[in-house]
C-alpha cells in the first residue's frame, strides 16, 4: 500500500481505538498487506488493502471514515460487536468499492448516512443493535443490495420500497418507524418489521386507514389552465422531437465525411493483402485498375464503399488511439504474445507507454461487411466485466481486433503460474467464477437475438484488470457460423444433433464455462478446452472418490467440502454432454451467486474472523 493509505489507516485506527488503545499489529514502519496487519485482507499481488475486520474488540472510539476511505479499493468493512459511539460520517461514501458493510451491536447514534444510497456496489448492509435514528436514505436505489439489517434503532419514517425480491435478509424490527408497511412480495413476515407500533397494513397486525375520497372535480377555471399546460406541454415535446431529429442529421453528415476523409488517408498504406505499404502511395484510379486486375481484396477496399470503410482502422471507444492511422498501428513496436488456433497475438507498445493486445486472425471467413457489423454491434454492448475492442481492421484475408493489453494476466497463468496459483485462494476463486457467470449472462441475454455467442471461452481468454477484476476477452470472435451444422468447438464431445441454429452457440459457452470451472476446482491444466479434463472428472465421480478432484491447495485451505462439491454439480451440468439439457447461464450465474452467499454467510459468523484468532488473511480480489 501507499505510504498515504498507510497513514489514513493508521489514523483511523487511532480514532476508532481511543481512548483504550487495542494491541494490532498495525505501524507505520510495516505494510498492510506484505506485513499481515491484523485484521486486514489484501487483492492478491498484496497491492492493495481489500477487507478490514475488526470484530468483538473493544474499540470504543468514533469512526473516521474519511480516514479509512482513503483505502480506495476496500470492498468489506466489519466493526461488529465493539463499543463505537457517535455518526457515521457521510465520508463514508467515498468507500465506493464497499460492498460489504458491518457496523452492528455498536454505539453509533445520529442518521444513517445518505451517501450509502450511492454506493452502487453495496450488497450487504447491517447497522442492527445501535442507536441510529431519522429516516433512511433511499436505499433502494442500490440495486444489488442483497441485505438490509437495522433491527432494534430508533429509525423512524416509512419503510421504503425495496426491491425485495433481490433482498435475503431484511429486519427493521424495533424502530419507530411509521405508515403502511410496502409489499413486501411475502418474502419477510411480521418478525421483520414487528416493534414498529405505528406500522399499518399487513404483516403488521394495525389496519391502514382509508384514503379521504377525493375532492369532485371542480369546474373552475383551473381546468382551461390544465388544458393549456397540457397542450403547451406538447408543443415543447414536439419542438423538443424536432431539434434532436436535426441535431442527429447534422451529426450523421459530419461523421460521414469525416470518415470519408479517414478512409481516403488509409487507403494508401494498406495493400491488397491487409499490409502496410511503405511505398508512395498511388492514386486511387491506378490501384482500382490494379485490384480490379489481381482480383485480390484491394479490389474490395476501393471499389466498393463497405469494402474502403474497412480499410482504415476503425476506432471504437479508445481516447489513445483517438486519430491513429493503421500503419501506425502496425509500425508500431511489437511482441509476439502467442500464436492460437485462430491467429496470433501481439503486444504493441505505443508512444507514451500505452501497450495494446492486438489479435490477428486469418482465414476468418465472414464477410468485411458482416465483420464490420458485427464489431460495431458487439461495441453496442458492454460490461464491466467484459473486454471491450478498441479497434478494429478487416480486409477479406485479414482482421485485426485491438484491445488493451491486461498486464495481470489471464486466469491461466494465475491457476497454472509459478507462485501465485497457490495463493488464489478459494473466495477470489469463487468471485472470479461469479463474476464471468454474470458478464456471460449479460452477453448471451444482449446477443440473443444475434446468435452471438463467445465461441472460445477459455482460461486464456479471461484476463486480469488493472484492479484484478476478471475480464472476458474475444468475445464473440468465434461464432462464426450460425447454421451450425457443425459444433463450433471442435473438441467438445458432440451429441449436438437435436439442437438447431444459434441456440447452440451459447450452450457451446456453457460447456466451455463448466470446462472453467473444473480448472478452478481442480486446478489442473486444460489445453484448448481439450476434453480429457472433463472426462477425468467424470469418471473420478462415477467411481465415487470425488473428493480426490480437488485442488489440494483448496482442501489444505479448509474450504468446506458441501460447497467444493455444490459447485462441482455445477461445471457437471455445464458440461452435459446433451446441449439442451445444460442449464442457461443465467441459471448457472445463480447457482454460483447462491454457494458465493453461504460462503459469505459461513464467514460472517466464524469466529475465527476475529482478529485475535487470525490466521493468515485470506486472498481477496
Ligand atoms: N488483451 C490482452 N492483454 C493481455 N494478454 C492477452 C490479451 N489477450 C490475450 N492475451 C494473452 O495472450 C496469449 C495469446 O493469446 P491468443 O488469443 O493468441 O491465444 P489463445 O487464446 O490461447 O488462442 P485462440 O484465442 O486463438 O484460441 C494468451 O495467453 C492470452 O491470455
Amino acid at each position: 500500500e501507499t505510504e498515504e493509505v498507510k497513514r489514513s489507516l493508521m489514523r483511523f485506527l487511532g480514532q476508532i481505538s481511543s481512548p483504550n488503545p487495542v494491541n494490532l499489529n498495525w505501524s507505520m514502519s510495516t505494510d498492510p498487506c506484505n506485513n499481515h496487519w491484523m485484521g486486514v485482507s489484501c487483492n492478491l499481488k498484496s497491492t492493495s488493502v481489500k477487507k478490514i475486520i475488526l470484530e468483538n474488540l473493544g474499540l470504543s472510539g468514533s469512526f473516521d471514515a474519511n480516514s479509512l476511505c482513503s483505502a480506495e479499493t476496500l470492498s468489506v468493512l466489519s466493526l461488529k460487536s465493539n463499543s463505537i459511539s457517535g455518526g457515521v460520517p457521510e465520508e463514508i461514501g467515498k468507500c465506493k468499492q464497499l460492498t460489504h458493510l458491518y457496523l452492528s451491536g455498536n454505539k453509533f447514534s445520529g442518521n444513517i448516512p445518505l451517501s450509502l444510497s450511492n454506493l452502487n456496489n453495496l450488497k450487504r448492509l447491517d447497522v442492527s443493535f445501535n442507536n441510529f435514528s431519522g429516516a433512511l436514505p433511499d436505499l433502494p436505489r442500490v440495486s444489488g443490495l442483497k441485505s438490509f439489517l437495522a433491527e432494534n434503532n430508533q429509525l423512524s419514517g416509512a419503510i421504503p420500497e425495496f426491491d425485495f425480491t433481490n433482498l435475503d435478509h431484511f429486519n427493521v424490527s424495533n424502530n419507530n418507524f411509521s405508515g403502511p408497511v410496502p409489499d413486501m412480495k411475502g418474502r419477510f413476515g411480521l418478525s421483520s418489521i414487528a416493534g414498529n407500533p405505528l406500522l399499518c397494513g399487513k404483516p403488521s397486525p394495525n389496519a391502514c386507514p382509508r384514503p379521504p375520497p377525493p375532492p369532485p372535480p371542480s369546474k373552475s377555471s383551473s381546468g382551461f389552465h390544465k388544458s393549456a399546460l397540457f397542450y403547451s406541454g406538447y408543443a415543447l415535446l414536439g419542438l423538443l422531437l424536432v431539434i434532436v431529429v436535426v441535431f442527429t442529421l447534422i451529426k450523421r453528415k459530419k461523421a460521414k465525411e469525416a470518415r470519408k476523409v479517414e478512409v481516403v488517408k488509409v487507403e494508401s498504406v494498406v495493400d491488397g493483402n491487409g499490409s502496410p505499404n511503405n511505398k508512395s502511395s498511388p492514386n486511387r484510379d491506378s490501384r482500382e485498375a490494379s485490384s480490379d486486375k489481381n482480383g485480390n481484396s484491394r479490389s474490395s477496399v476501393t471499389s466498393a464503399e463497405a469494402g474502403m470503410v474497412s480499410s482504415s482502422l476503425t476506432i471504437l471507444s479508445s481516447p489513445v488511439l483517438k486519430g491513429m492511422q493503421l500503419d501506425e498501428l502496425l509500425r508500431a513496436p511489437a511482441e509476439l504474445i502467442g500464436r492460437g488456433r485462430h491467429g496470433s497475438l501481439y503486444k504493441v507498445f505505443l508512444d507514451g507507454g500505452k501497450t495494446l493486445a492486438v489479435k490477428r486472425i486469418k482465414g476468418w471467413d465472414i464477410p468485411v461487411e458482416a465483420f464490420e457489423l458485427r464489431m460495431r454491434n458487439l461495441d453496442r454492448v458492454r460490461h464491466p466485466n467484459v473486454l471491450p475492442i478498441i479497434a478494429f481492421y478487416g480486409s477479406k484475408e485479414e482482421k485485426l481486433l485491438v484491445y488493451e493489453f491486461q498486464e495481470n494476466g489471464s486466469l491461466f497463468n494465475l491457476l497454472h503460474g509459478t507462485k501465485e496459483g497457490r495463493r488464489f485462494d478459494w473466495g477470489s476463486r469463487l468471485s472470479v467464477a461469479a463474476s464471468v457467470a454474470e458478464a456471460l449472462a449479460y452477453m448471451h441475454v444482449e446477443f440473443q437475438e444475434d446468435g452471438i455467442a463467445h465461441g472460445n471461452l477459455k482460461s486464456t481468454n479471461i484476463l486480469f484488470n488493472s484492479t484484478m477484476d476478471p475480464c472476458i476477452g474475444e468475445y464473440g470472435l468465434m461464432v462464426i457460423n450460425n447454421s451450425l451444422s457443425h459444433n463450433n468447438n471442435e473438441n467438445e464431445p458432440s451429441k449436438e444433433t437435436s439442437a438447431q441454429g444459434p441456440y447452440l452457440n451459447f450452450k457451446v459457452d456453457l460447456y466451455a464455462f463448466g470446462i472453467v470451472l473444473l480448472e478452478l476446482l481442480t486446478g489442473k491444466l486444460v489445453h484448448n478446452n481439450e476434453p480429457e479434463l472433463a472426462r477425468w472428472v467424470q469418471k473420478v465421480v462415477r467411481e465415487e472418490w470425488t473428493a480426490e478432484i480437488f485442488d489440494n491447495s483448496l482442501v489444505v485451505e479448509g474450504v468446506s467440502e458441501d460447497r467444493l462439491v455444490s459447485m462441482l454439480q455445477v461445471a457437471l451440468k455445464c458440461i452435459n454432454p446433451c446441449s439442451e439439457e445444460r442449464p442457461s447461464i443465467y441459471q448457472v450465474a445463480l447457482m454460483i451467486n447462491t454457494i458465493r452467499e453461504e460462503e459469505e454467510r459461513s464467514i460472517a459468523s466464524e469466529p475465527s474472523s476475529n482478529v485475535s484468532e487470525q490466521r493468515e488473511p485470506n486472498l481477496v480480489f
